[in-house]
């Protein structure tokens, strides 16, 4: 009490002066940023605005409420409501925060090779906003995922993968159902882990399958819609790291392995690096400290937020297609029969299975991946890239429903205005994979189970240009 009448009387205005001072100021700044909101609101659905000729909703190119209520009130719903508004406005339309092209390949593309904004997982090449750090932030990373930096893990995947088999026909032969995606992420993160450090994450060697990633990663994406809105939140969330003993069990494990495991990896690489110890297989971390990227992206927090992606990025994506193929392969028995017959004619002992580059050229088998895929559509969301050197220019073509003719279309985007496209839009317009919903691996085959390339212009699982996932850059 007594500090409190120090700092009041120290004061130039009295005790109730100061309660109407505090009241009056929080108004002012509460009716400053409504105002603020209100001329910018105005101003986005203006004539003068640079995307007023292109028709849209204008409540969504006005404000951020109804991405805000679809995404976060709804939960994640937005981008099926754009689906919806994108049936009436056409195949593009401006909507905070975006400029969207509906389907537009080829604009995707070139957008994406030009653009420099990035998602999260702070100190990642993934999560660098700005072009040129990642570019040079890829680079290094790029380099483990060509055919030849990959080939020596194929033993190792093949092993890890018969390990995955045998634990799944145990569990069978017990007659207890469980919970597939379960084991497939056991699988990727042993996979990736000994790809990135060399030593698996031991999680197949469990008795169950459980503690994995996937519980902890579907809780952290699950609040992404909020953290988009509040981003403050994420500093909350990072003091939540300091006990993870009184956060649930999945999200500890989480923060465990990011904090203590993962850095004990790198670490471990790094002195076997520095020790001249030269293992069977080059493993991604060694030889990023070996690699002449400047010192400053080799300290460990850097290292860890990269560890952290590929571990991220690559187990639940991995992990869900192969659940999304299972169940279409289960639901489907004649699927399943055709391609069990294709991989009999290479496959002699399922407990040996051939090399990659026979399984490559099996087209049924690539065509049911690809299906699994584009059902599992990657970044289902809204991703936005920038261009901040030059005004593009959008060409189109959009037919109304009911309508007889298309109607041509031409707008330009100034420099500095965010465009986005999600895959799960794409791969579910009806006139690029009629029937979308269904799974059918045939559709990416022609008469002479050739790969449809016109087809696979409109594949956006993997994203495209320059930020494409590393994953699947399969080159000699
Ligand atoms: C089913 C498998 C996978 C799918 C569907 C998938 C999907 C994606 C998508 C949509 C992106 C963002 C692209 C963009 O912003 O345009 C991405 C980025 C990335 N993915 Fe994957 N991914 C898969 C597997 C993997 C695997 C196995 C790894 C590595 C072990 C991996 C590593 C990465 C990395 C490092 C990036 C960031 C690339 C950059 O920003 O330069 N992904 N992935």
């Amino acid at each position: 009490m007594a500090l409190r009448d120090t700092v009041i009387s120290a004061l130039p205005f009295r005790e109730y002066d100061f309660k109407v001072m505090v009241g009056y100021y929080i108004l002012l700044f509460v009716s400053i940023w409504l105002a603020y909101q209100v001329v910018r609101a105005v101003w986005n659905i203006s004539p003068f605005h640079p995307l007023s000729r292109i028709p849209g909703p204008k409540l969504a190119a006005a404000t951020y409420l109804p991405e805000f209520y679809y995404d976060v009130v709804k939960f994640g719903k937005y981008t099926s409501e754009i689906k919806r508004m994108h049936e009436i406005y056409g195949t593009a339309m401006p909507c905070l925060p975006y400029f969207l092209p509906h389907d537009d390949n080829e604009y995707f593309t070139y957008i994406q090779t030009n653009m420099n904004e990035g998602l999260c997982l702070d100190a990642s090449g993934f999560a660098t906003a700005d072009h040129d750090l990642h570019r040079m932030r890829r680079a290094p990373l790029a380099k483990f995922f060509s055919k030849t930096q990959l080939t020596p893990m194929e033993p190792r995947v093949q092993q890890l993968a018969q390990h995955l088999c045998d634990k799944i026909l145990a569990q069978a032969g017990t007659g207890k159902p469980f919970d597939l995606i379960m084991a497939y992420s056991c699988f990727t993160a042993d996979a990736i882990s000994d790809y990135g450090f060399g030593e698996s994450l031991g999680y197949l060697d469990q008795e169950s399958w459980e503690p994995n990633f996937h519980k902890s990663l579907t809780m952290i994406l699950n609040t992404t819609h909020i953290f988009r809105f509040f981003p403050f939140l994420n500093g909350i969330v990072a003091i939540g790291s300091w006990f993870p003993d009184y956060l649930p069990k999945d999200i500890a494990v989480l923060i465990r392995t990011l904090n203590t495991t993962i850095p004990n990896l790198i670490r471990k690489a790094k002195h076997t690096m520095e020790a001249g110890i030269e293992r069977k297989r080059p493993t991604v971390f060694a030889e990023m400290f070996k690699s002449d990227i400047p010192e400053q992206e080799k300290t460990m927090s850097r290292l860890v937020g990269e560890a952290a992606a590929l571990m991220n990025g690559g187990t639940g994506t991995v992990a869900w297609t192969l659940s999304i193929i299972t169940y279409h392969l289960l639901t489907q028995p004649k699927v399943l029969d055709k391609l069990t017959d294709e991989l009999r004619g290479v496959v002699s002992d399922p407990q040996r299975l051939p090399p990659w580059p026979t399984l490559e050229k099996l087209p049924y088998l690539g065509a049911v991946i690809q299906e699994g895929l584009r059902l599992s559509y990657g970044a289902s969301g809204r991703t936005a890239r920038v261009a901040t050197g030059e005004d593009l220019v959008y060409s189109g073509e959009w037919k109304p429903e009911g309508a007889k003719d298309g109607v041509s279309l031409s707008y330009t985007i100034p420099r500095g205005y965010a465009v986005g496209m999600s895959a799960f839009l794409v791969h579910h317009d009806e006139t690029l994979f009629p029937d979308s919903y269904e799974f059918m691996p045939e559709r990416w085959l022609d008469d002479n189970l050739e790969r449809r390339k016109e087809r696979e212009q409109h594949f956006l699982s993997f994203g495209k240009g320059s930020r494409m996932c590393l994953g699947p850059i399969v080159k000699a």
